[in-house]
């Protein structure tokens, strides 16, 4: 098979044979005689491998190696070293090269070498898009939502999408946030590109910033090899940095410089990496009061806030609930390959019913659960976990001592409102009296609730 190499050696009579000789053998090679000419032309040409001599003026093969790990890690580097020099050869292999060849040079031996390293290369590339499919299966990528504030946002994903603009997802834990930055970038030019994720509340700040932008072999005492950071690795695609209101104070201003100047500096490293990375951020919290405590730098949140998505939670949007619930009906009758293909109308007068503190992760749990239970094409109210089942407005209404069923003021009333429509049929007139309020009132709060399909019209 044939591939593209990059041969780096400051003797050029030497690179113009081994050109001539790998050409002869079907591949396509192409020389530089430094290593910073050649880390130049990597940054806009794609080569299957790199061969590379070890000693060379300005800067030598091992640093070169280094700088491949952390610039093009999907690039696997062969060292020449000289004859009988182990030392070099782990060297360069800690480094991070993929494999040595010992002078002179038997263009046979380098011709099977490079053959080696570009079919490792094919392999690991089709490891990971073999891997992003299985990540990326429909339910993770399809945004359901029949609600105004989901057709809001739909609207909006599609808008922004096309652009680099960083977006900053807002929203209670559960409420879609990663399928809406997944959504963002399946939708944008950088789709074919990676999308990776971190949750920056999960990694440990000690090792979160060689993690989001990777360090060079030695940069503290763990560092046994360079590793490109997260930045690198999303090169042409999109970042996605969950919980960024937990970003620790030390990172924060790293974090401005990269979105700022789209480089990055590796730990430990003299020079910058270029990065084209799209970022979207999410967070549960409320940033505005961390940047008043001094936790979140204000800069920093005017970058991250270019295009703002509000996700509201789960029981503000009652018309995705049934919508939602069929999806993952759908989705996992298909994956335990049972015939269940809807819900029972009780089903749904509980689903709509309840409060939804774990927003569409619960919804989406119940309905695993209540999918895996059933014994009937519809899922029953018996197959319902229990606090669904038996929830009731007047628990709300009454709030016991559990911290989770304690509920903002807007959210009383918005189920006391469905409790009144509950108990007259629907009949928006009736509904008004009892709640001694203007119809007109009445109107203006089922349209901000989104409960207008609970009314009847008169
Ligand atoms: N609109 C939606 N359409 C389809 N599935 C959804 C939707 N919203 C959320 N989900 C599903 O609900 C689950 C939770 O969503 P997600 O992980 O995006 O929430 P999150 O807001 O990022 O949560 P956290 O803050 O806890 O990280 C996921 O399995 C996701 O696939």
């Amino acid at each position: 098979m044939t591939a593209d190499v990059l041969l780096v050696d400051d003797d050029q009579p030497l690179c113009e044979t081994l050109t001539l000789g790998l050409g002869k053998r079907g591949f396509r090679a192409q020389w530089r005689t430094s290593a910073g000419d050649a880390l130049h032309l990597l940054e806009s040409t794609d080569f299957d491998v790199v061969v590379t001599d070890l000693n060379m003026p300005e800067m030598n093969g091992i640093e070169l190696c280094e700088r491949i790990a952390l610039n093009r890690p999907d690039v696997p580097v062969i060292v020449l070293t000289a004859f009988g020099n182990l030392d070099s050869a782990v060297a360069a292999i800690r480094a991070g090269a993929y494999d040595f060849i010992s002078k002179p040079i038997e263009i046979d031996a380098l011709a099977i070498a490079v053959d080696r390293a570009a079919n490792h290369r094919r392999l690991r590339e089709e490891v990971k898009r073999l891997r992003l499919e299985v990540l990326d299966r429909p339910r993770d990528r399809t945004l359901i939502g029949e609600s105004t504030a989901m057709r809001r946002t739909q609207d909006l994903i599609s808008r922004v999408a096309g652009s680099d603009a960083t977006i900053l997802v807002t929203g209670e834990s559960g409420t879609g946030k990663e399928v809406v930055a997944r959504a963002i970038h399946d939708r944008s030019r950088r789709q074919a590109g990676p999308f990776i994720a971190i949750n920056c509340a999960a990694v440990p700040e000690s090792l979160l910033e060689s993690e989001l932008f990777g360090h060079i072999r030695g940069a503290f005492t763990d560092a046994k090899s360079a590793s490109a950071g997260l930045f690198v690795q999303a090169n042409g695609g999109t970042l996605f940095l969950d919980e960024i209101g937990d970003m620790p104070p030390s990172i924060q201003p790293k974090l401005l410089r990269a979105l700022q100047e789209r480089k990055i500096r590796p730990l430990g490293s003299k020079s910058e990496v270029s990065i084209d990375v799209r970022i979207v951020t999410a967070t549960n919290r409320d940033l505005e009061s961390a940047i008043d405590e001094k936790r979140f730098r204000e800069d920093l949140y005017y970058r991250i806030n270019v295009v703002h998505i509000p996700l509201p939670p789960l029981r503000a949007r009652q018309a995705d609930i049934l919508p939602l619930a069929l999806h993952f009906i759908r989705m996992f009758a298909a994956q335990s390959e049972k015939n269940v293909t809807g819900l029972s109308k009780e089903v749904a007068q509980k689903l709509l019913a309840y409060a939804w503190p774990g927003n569409v992760r619960e919804l989406q749990n119940s309905i695993e659960r209540a999918v895996a239970l059933t014994r009937f094409e519809e899922i029953r109210v018996d197959d319902l976990p229990e606090k669904i089942r038996d929830y009731r407005f007047s628990h709300v209404l009454i709030a016991g001592n559990d911290p989770a069923e304690l509920v903002p003021l807007e959210e009383v009333e918005r189920r006391y409102i469905l409790r009144v429509l509950d108990a007259v049929a629907g009949n928006k007139a009736a509904a008004a009296r009892v709640l001694g309020l203007e119809r007109k009132t009445l109107y203006r709060k089922l349209e901000r609730y989104e409960l207008r399909e609970k009314a009847q019209s008169e």
